[in-house]
């Protein structure tokens, strides 16, 4: 017999419209599962070369639409953000995402969703549901946090005047007194860029403001100073219902190559003792990363003597120092392509994550209760690092300075050497110093999970959110 709620809640349908990156890709496959767990019909649309990254979930629907290459001037097969050059590839992949509204609507005619959840990349999607009289939600996959940041850099440009890169200035207005400076950040923020960029971003802050609301991968007890100060400053209705990862931890399964089975890895982690495991992954960029910075990082795992799981996306072995593998044999393994962290992070023989700071994977360590490493790349990630080590104070920085996609070269960042790497690693996974951060980062475990179950923040903004769609279709 179907549940009580499964039946209250049949007759939404909501389309789910990720943007082509896996970071994107990710949290709403998530989501889309979430909701179908209250029993609302969840159906993702995409395009054909990305319909692999939401396969083996039979509670939600796949659509797909065409991806047009030719006409946007790209090369064929390069219909995810993570195939492309930085930046002078990116222009030409947004008027390709531009492309999709027609199609896009065609399908909203076809199927009749009575709800759609898009990324925040598609701002035409607000005239989609208007055309359809049916509420556009906007997700962006961020923390309240970095929204916050990013909001009062737009509108207040501390930056100008700041004459040197490495000069600190303060982001005015937020809860805490946060620094920042320009090398760190992106170039949407600081306005320097390509004019088409630019236009992107002030069309992007638009729709903002016309979406019905925001849907936050976050709960409320994480950040509840930039929860409320996103609600009030900004004045957009908003729900966070994370951690969306957490939901599904166990049964994560995104089919993407790896050198490793999951069962295989899982078994790896079962022999090492409680919390002796250090994980290394810098999230769907971790093929950035040049290979002078993998050996350096390589020789200060070789250095820390604990067990260690280093994930990276690298076509050779160039990186790796002389006789690695065999002296680290049993003690290190070393992931080539896709790792299942999503399981490793949870699993007790973890106790250190050093990350680049994407947000799912900040979402996956906080709610594993684990003290990070923090070594942000670019996006918002120089962001996030300030909510870990200044604000919740579970992390520390392991140096990165510079945003590595600074005019797509990334020679120009300095390759952080390995004694720096060590120095983070012995504080976070051995030190005594680290021991507060190592507690409070534990609490964190307790809070997610209390936020997720009946009557907690996440679980309560998740009803909210569905009764009001509900109430809005009546
Ligand atoms: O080997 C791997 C590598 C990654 N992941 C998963 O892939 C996701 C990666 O997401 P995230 O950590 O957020 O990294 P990015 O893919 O870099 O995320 C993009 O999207 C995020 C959310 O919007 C932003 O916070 C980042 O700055 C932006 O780079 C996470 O769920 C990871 O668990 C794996 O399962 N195995």
């Amino acid at each position: 017999m179907a549940s009580p709620q499964v039946e209250s809640h049949a007759q939404l349908h909501i389309f789910f419209l990720p943007y082509l990156a896996v970071g994107k890709m990710i949290p709403i496959m998530h989501m889309a599962r979430l909701f179908a767990s209250r029993g609302v019909k969840s159906s993702v649309v995409t395009t054909p070369g990305n319909v692999g990254s939401f396969a083996g979930n039979p509670e939600i629907d796949v659509l797909t639409i065409k991806f047009p290459s030719e006409e946007a001037g790209l090369p064929q097969g390069c219909e995810n953000a993570e195939t492309l050059t930085f930046p002078d590839m990116l222009p030409n992949f947004f008027k390709a995402l531009d492309l999709l509204q027609h199609p896009f609507e065609n399908l909203v005619q076809t199927h009749h969703p009575n709800c759609l959840v898009v990324d925040e990349l598609f701002s035409w999607a607000n005239a989609s549901a208007n055309k359809f009289r049916i509420p556009c939600l906007g997700f962006s996959g961020i923390s309240y946090f970095s929204q916050c940041i990013i909001h009062n850099l737009l509108r207040y440009q501390p930056f100008k005047g700041v004459s040197s890169d490495s000069e600190t200035f303060l982001v005015p207005g937020l809860p805490d007194e946060i620094r920042l400076t320009k090398s760190e950040l992106s170039p949407f923020e600081k306005r320097e860029g390509p004019k088409a960029l630019m236009d992107l971003v002030d069309k992007i802050d638009e729709a903002k403001k016309g979406r019905y609301g925001i849907i936050i991968n976050s709960f409320y007890e994480l950040e509840p100073a930039y929860a409320d100060y996103f609600g009030k400053e900004m004045g957009i209705k908003h729900w966070h219902i994370g951690p969306l990862s957490r939901y599904f931890a166990s049964d994560d399964n995104t089919g993407r190559e790896s050198s490793i089975d999951v069962s295989s890895c899982i078994k790896w982690l079962d022999e090492k003792q409680p919390e002796s495991v250090v994980y290394v992954c810098f999230g769907s960029f971790s093929k950035k990363m040049r290979a002078a910075q993998l050996h350096e990082i390589a020789i200060a795992l070789e250095a820390l003597g604990q067990n260690f799981i280093f994930v990276v996306k690298e076509d050779n072995d160039d990186w790796v120092p002389h006789g690695l593998e065999e002296r680290v044999h049993g003690q290190g393994l070393i992931i080539r392509g896709w790792a299942p962290q999503n399981q490793i992070l949870n699993h007790s023989s973890v106790g250190g994550f050093l990350t680049h700071c994407g947000w799912n994977s900040l979402m996956e360590g906080v709610s594993a209760g684990l003290p990070l490493m923090t070594w942000p790349l670019l996006a918002e990630q120089f962001y996030n690092e300030k909510l870990i080590t200044h604000v919740l104070k579970i992390g520390i920085e392991v140096g990165a300075k510079n945003w590595i996609g600074k005019e797509g070269d990334y020679k120009d960042v300095a390759i952080i050497g390995s004694q720096h790497i060590l120095k983070a690693m012995k504080f976070v996974m051995v030190g005594e110093q680290g021991r507060d951060m190592r507690k409070r980062a534990k609490e964190f475990k307790e809070l997610t999970r209390k936020a997720m179950v009946e009557g907690g923040s996440s679980y309560s903004d998740l009803n909210a959110l569905i009764d009001d769609l509900k109430s809005y279709n009546v």
